[in-house]
């Protein structure tokens, strides 16, 4: 095997824990000595011990003079853990091959130097392009301290998430479905309007697909409108945060306070997403999942707030001027304003569409 099929193999151990190790990246490694597999490992959780630790304690003795394989630099600073970097010189391993550098303030070619300086050859940019997909939620994060924002909505061929009577159940498939509850399982949080709680009283849980854990729920809700019997309020499976306008009186919040919702007051009347998102960061949520409706998206889409959009299309008509489709909000009144996007995806998932593009 070479370079790029062990890295392969320590690109696949990252992907098996992806929605799991918040707030810190994925990671895989692989040790290999005079050709063989000698050990490998993935970061499973923040505050576990990393990739690395893992691999080198399965390599045992035969550590010593092999090749590292990691998915991202070895870290170089005390985080939960003791830095990897060290581990990596204290084993005396001959050679490390890096897929792509770590943009974390307190690692950032950190690692890399201490290496070198050990007098360890160091390779770097195997596979990059694949490594950085990866974590680029967790790099987005680390570099801006916001969110990294998905937007994603279902509609129909003709264009609408809804009937004129705000029917939506269901536009597309149980796979198509179950493709979101994926999507849901790997960011921190989900956010939703509250007129989607309204209409559709939804409890934004992972239930299809392979189980994971549960995004915390957030509601934007000006003027705190949610029912208190609706799901996300007293189903108790997650966490619930809703964010308020400055208007809002704690009288109003009481009852929620009550039923172990917490409630997020921005100091505006109206919420601007650029300050949720500051807030949000503020609070390491360093995935979000806006699932819509349509003048949540239109908020997010008039602030060019979003780094990547995942839309659903099902082979059916809903019609009707009334109708609402996804992005609503004022909208760019001229084409010259317009937001233009690229397509990095499209494929059929059962009868439907799905199609992801990058802003
Ligand atoms: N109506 C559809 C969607 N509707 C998405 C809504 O925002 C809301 O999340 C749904 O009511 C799902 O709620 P729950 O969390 O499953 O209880 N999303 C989809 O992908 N397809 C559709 O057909
Ligand atoms: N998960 C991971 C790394 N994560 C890096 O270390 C930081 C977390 O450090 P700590 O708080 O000690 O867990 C995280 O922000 C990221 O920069 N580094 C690695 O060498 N290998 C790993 O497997
Ligand atoms: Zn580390």
């Amino acid at each position: 095997m070479n370079d790029e099929q062990y890295m392969r193999f320590a690109l696949q151990l990252a992907q098996a824990a992806v929605g799991q190790t918040s707030p810190n990246p994925v990671v895989g490694a692989v040790v290999v000595k005079d050709g063989e597999i000698v050990g490998f490992g993935t970061h499973l959780k923040a505050g576990e011990p990393h990739a690395e630790v893992h691999a080198l304690r399965m390599a045992g003795e035969k550590a010593k003079g092999a090749t590292v394989y990691v998915t991202l630099e070895p870290c170089s600073h005390y985080g939960k853990t003791p830095p990897c970097a060290d581990l990596l010189i204290e084993k005396e391993v001959r050679r490390v091959v890096v897929a792509t550098t770590d943009p974390n303030p307190l690692v950032a070619g950190k690692g890399i130097a201490k290496l070198r300086q050990a007098g360890i050859a160091v390779d770097v940019g195997v596979l990059k392009e694949e490594a950085d997909e990866l974590n680029e939620m967790f790099f987005h994060y680390i570099s801006t301290k916001t969110p990294y924002v998905t937007l994603k909505y279902a509609m129909s061929l003709d264009g609408k998430i809804a009937t004129k009577t705000g029917e939506s159940k269901w536009i597309t498939s149980e796979e198509a479905r179950r493709d979101v509850h994926r999507y849901r399982r790997a960011h921190d949080a989900i956010l939703v309007g509250v007129e989607t709680v309204l209409a559709d009283d939804p409890s934004l849980t992972v239930r299809l697909g392979d189980g994971g854990k549960n995004p915390i729920r957030i509601i934007l809700d000006t003027r705190l409108r949610t029912p208190l019997e609706a799901k996300v309020v007293r189903d108790g499976e997650t966490p619930t945060w809703i964010v308020v306008g400055s208007e809002v009186t704690e009288a109003q919040m009481a009852p929620y306070r009550e039923k172990n919702v917490q409630i997020i007051q921005m100091n505006e009347a109206s919420i601007t997403i650029p300050s949720l998102l500051k807030v949000l960061g503020e609070k390491k949520v360093m995935s979000l999942f806006v699932e819509g409706g349509a003048a949540v998206h239109g908020s997010f889409v008039a602030a060019k707030a979003f780094q990547q959009v995942i839309a659903y299309i099902a082979p059916k008509f809903i019609g009707g001027k009334e109708a609402p489709s996804p992005v609503g909000g004022s909208g760019f009144a001229h084409m010259a304003e317009v937001m233009s996007l690229q397509i990095k995806q499209v494929e059929t998932i059962g009868p439907d569409i799905k199609i992801v593009a990058k802003g």
